[in-house]
């Protein structure tokens, strides 16, 4: 796709990958400008939206609109919503209406939704006719701050999260803010969760800023335009660096060890959204740190305080209907794709905004920490 300035208003950001380099624009109203920024910068395209049911019902009609006022020619893809999509069924039901819909190696697929859809509809994207282009629109907090960013699609497995997909980088990124004012507080606030991760990563100021200032940032507005900017250009220089995760881009998966070991315990469920799973298991990481003797205590508990704070979960007995046995947990835990020779790999911290690749962690001590949670959580029943 070729570079071209915005036709619109909004902050705009670059993924710098050569070839593969692409813009992020963020700001309100940013769905009514998508046919013209496609336009721009891909004329002539057919497009095939994929959105979910929900969001297919609030804002389908506006992009068709946008679209047909830039004359690209769009098909519509609905799926229902929830994790459930990201399944072989749904993705198999995806693919074959992008070819009944004879999207071609020029056209596009746009991805009109929360995380979900980014990962079902760019894997999709990434398999038709060996690899399509695609757009991402996210709508939710969290795919503004995260999924959209960064070329991971996927789907999940049975026997984990994210098991089966592909690195494909979208062409364009269209983060439209006011699309928020619709989101569920529920929603929001798992989003959130991908915010502060930023922070705890190794922006310590970031931290401290949300900390002072998360209901700002709830609220909406110039705070929350900001939150979205930092963490986007967090993300897009860490891709820029390290695009296949053969190094520091594992880092963004602070919480997400013990996090994905969650939601397959919660089957994919609306029991524990995404970023809930990231707040808890980043609690988890911080105090199986400050266990392994990495970082003090009080750090953890500071970590655990703001998340609690904003109404996120950071204890296992917050999980509606438990999350089962540690082996079961474990196993997950042995499927994640950071495990390499069998070795587990985690991302620990020596502070806030300390966090660091650990390699070859020792089963018995994962073990020991998530039966002394349990243990924990079944002394302390919600
Ligand atoms: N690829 C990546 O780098 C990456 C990063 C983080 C998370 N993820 C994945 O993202 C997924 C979670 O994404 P999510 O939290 O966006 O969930 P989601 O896509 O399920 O969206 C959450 C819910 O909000 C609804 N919704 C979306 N936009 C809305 C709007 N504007 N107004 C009202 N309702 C709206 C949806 O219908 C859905 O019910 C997980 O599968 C996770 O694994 C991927
Ligand atoms: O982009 C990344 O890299 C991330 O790890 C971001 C995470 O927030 C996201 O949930 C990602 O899908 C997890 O990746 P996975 O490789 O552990 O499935
Ligand atoms: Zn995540």
């Amino acid at each position: 796709m070729t570079e071209t300035s915005t036709p619109t208003a909004a902050r705009r950001l670059r993924v710098d990958l050569a070839a593969r380099s692409y813009d992020i624009l963020i700001g309100p109203n940013l769905i009514d400008a998508a046919g013209a920024e496609i336009a721009a910068r891909r004329p002539g395209a057919r497009l095939a939206i994929v959105a979910d049911e929900t969001v297919a019902n609030l804002y389908l009609a506006r992009i068709e609109a946008a679209f047909a006022q830039a004359n690209l020619p769009a098909t519509a893809i609905r799926v229902a919503p929830g994790e459930g999509s990201k399944s072989f069924a749904v993705f198999e039901r995806v693919v074959e209406a992008l070819i009944d819909a004879r999207i071609e190696r020029g056209d596009l697929v746009v991805a009109l939704g929360g995380g979900v859809i980014g990962d079902l509809a760019g894997f999709a994207a990434s398999v038709v006719r060996r690899g399509v282009d695609f757009v991402q629109v996210p709508t939710t907090l969290l795919s503004q701050v995260d999924s959209s960013v960064g070329g991971k699609t996927g789907i999940n497995s049975a026997h984990g999260k994210n098991l089966v997909g592909a690195f494909h980088q979208p062409v364009l990124v269209l983060a439209d803010t006011a699309a928020l004012d619709t989101l569920p507080p529920r929603e929001f606030r798992a989003g959130y969760a991908e915010v502060a991760k930023y922070g705890l990563i190794d922006d310590a100021a970031f931290f401290a800023e949300l900390e002072s200032n998360w209901r700002e940032v709830f609220a909406g507005g110039p705070a929350r335009l900001d939150a979205i900017e930092t963490s986007c250009r967090a993300k897009a220089a860490i891709v820029g660096r390290d695009e296949r995760e053969s190094g520091e881009r594992a880092l963004l998966n602070l919480g997400h060890t013990f996090g994905h070991a969650l939601e397959k315990a919660t089957g994919f469920s609306g029991r524990l959204l995404h970023g809930e799973a990231v707040a808890l298991g980043m609690a988890q990481a911080f105090r199986f740190s400050a266990r392994l003797g990495l970082c003090a205590p009080s750090v953890a508990q500071r970590v655990e305080d703001h998340l609690a704070e904003v109404g996120l979960p950071t204890r296992l007995n917050q999980v509606a209907g438990g999350v089962g046995p540690v082996d079961g947990l474990m196993d997950a835990i042995a499927q994640d794709k950071k495990v390499a020779r069998g070795a587990l790999t985690f991302i620990l911290a020596r502070g806030v905004g300390g966090a660091f690749v650990a390699r070859d962690v020792a089963p018995d001590a994962v073990k020991a920490f998530l039966e002394a949670e349990t243990l924990e959580a079944e002394a302390a029943p919600a």
